[in-house]
C-alpha cells in the first residue's frame, strides 16, 4: 500500500484526489493537509509540519495555491518524502532548488498538466514548432483561477521557444499603433500567450500556428477533473523508484 498525504484536500482538486486514491487498490489516503479542515475520515492538518510529525506516508500530493506550494515541498523533500505536483506558478529555478533539498532521498515530480491529451498537445505543438514562423497560445479557465497564464500554457510556449530554434517573426506584446495595453497577450519565450476566465470552464487551451497563407489550430479541453486522476495515479505510483527533479507527466506515460 502506498501511503498519500493531499495537500489542499478540500479544495476543487484536492477533493478529487482523494476520491481518487481511495478508490485505488494499491493506495490509501494516510492525512489531508488543509487550513480549513474537513469533515473527512482520515486525519487533517493545518500545515505539513504537524503532518510530517502526526502520521505516516510515502507519498505527498499537492494541489494547493502557488505561494504554499514551496513551503509545503522545503518540507517534505528533506524530510525523504516523494512529492507529486500539479500546483502551478513555481518557476523552474525554484523547482530545481527545491528538489536539491532531498539531497537524493526524495523525488520532486511536477506536471503543469496530468491530462494524457494536454500532454499530447504539447508534443504535437513541439513538432509543429520549427514548421510556423508564428505561434499563440490562447487558455481558458474557470473564474476562480488565481495564477495567471496557466502552468500548461508557459510549458507550452517553453517548449515552442525551445523547438522552433528562431526568433518569433510575430510582433510580440507590442501595436505598432498604440491601442489597449495587454491586448497581444503576455509574452513567454518570444510566444504570445492570451488567458480567458469564465465560469464556463474548466481548463481549455489553443495553440495556433500560422505562416503564409495557413493556420494550425492544436486545442484540448477539460470537461471535468477527473480527466486528470489517471495521471496523479501513475505520479503517486512512479515517483518510488525514482530521485530528484522530473517535470512532464510525459516521462512515466508508456
Ligand atoms: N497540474 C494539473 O494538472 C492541475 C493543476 N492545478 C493547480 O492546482 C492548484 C489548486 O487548484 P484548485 O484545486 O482548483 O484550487 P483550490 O483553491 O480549489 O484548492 C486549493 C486548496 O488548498 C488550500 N490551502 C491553502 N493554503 C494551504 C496550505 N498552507 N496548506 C494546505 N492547503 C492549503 C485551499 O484552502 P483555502 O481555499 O481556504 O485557501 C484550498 O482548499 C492550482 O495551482 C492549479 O493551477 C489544477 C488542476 C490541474
Ligand atoms: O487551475 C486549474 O484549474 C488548472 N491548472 C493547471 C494549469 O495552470 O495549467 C492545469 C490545468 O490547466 C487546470
Amino acid at each position: 500500500m502506498i501511503r498519500v498525504a493531499i495537500a489542499g484536500c478540500a479544495g476543487r482538486m484536492g477533493k478529487t484526489v482523494v476520491e481518487a486514491v481511495g478508490a485505488a487498490d494499491d493506495m490509501e489516503v494516510a492525512c489531508g493537509i488543509d487550513p480549513h479542515g474537513s469533515d473527512a475520515a482520515f486525519p487533517v492538518y493545518p500545515d505539513v509540519e504537524a503532518a510530517v510529525g502526526g502520521t505516516e506516508f510515502d507519498v505527498l500530493v499537492d494541489f494547493t495555491q502557488p505561494d504554499v506550494v514551496a513551503g509545503n515541498l522545503a518540507v517534505a523533500l528533506p524530510a525523504g518524502i516523494d512529492c507529486v505536483v500539479g500546483t502551478t506558478g513555481l518557476s523552474n529555478e525554484t523547482l530545481e532548488r527545491l528538489a536539491q533539498t532531498a539531497a537524493g532521498k526524495a523525488c520532486l515530480f511536477y506536471a503543469p498538466n496530468f491530462t494524457t491529451g494536454a500532454v499530447l498537445m504539447m508534443q504535437f505543438a513541439k513538432a509543429a514548432a520549427p514548421y510556423f514562423p508564428e505561434a499563440e497560445v490562447i487558455e481558458f479557465h474557470h473564474a476562480n483561477k488565481k495564477d495567471a497564464p496557466s502552468g500548461t500554457a508557459v510549458r507550452t510556449a517553453q517548449i515552442i521557444g525551445e523547438s522552433r530554434g528562431f526568433e518569433s517573426s510575430a510582433p510580440g506584446s507590442e501595436t505598432e499603433i498604440a491601442g489597449c495595453e495587454g491586448a497581444r497577450g503576455a509574452l513567454v519565450d518570444g510566444v504570445p500567450v492570451h488567458s480567458v476566465r469564465s465560469m464556463g470552464y474548466v481548463a481549455s487551451q489553443e495553440v495556433v500556428f500560422g505562416s503564409m497563407g495557413q493556420s494550425l489550430t492544436i486545442r484540448h479541453d477539460s470537461w471535468d477533473r477527473t480527466s486528470y486522476m489517471p495521471g496523479v495515479l501513475l505520479g503517486i505510483r512512479s515517483v518510488g523508484e525514482q530521485e530528484g527533479l522530473i517535470v512532464g507527466l510525459e516521462n512515466f506515460m508508456a
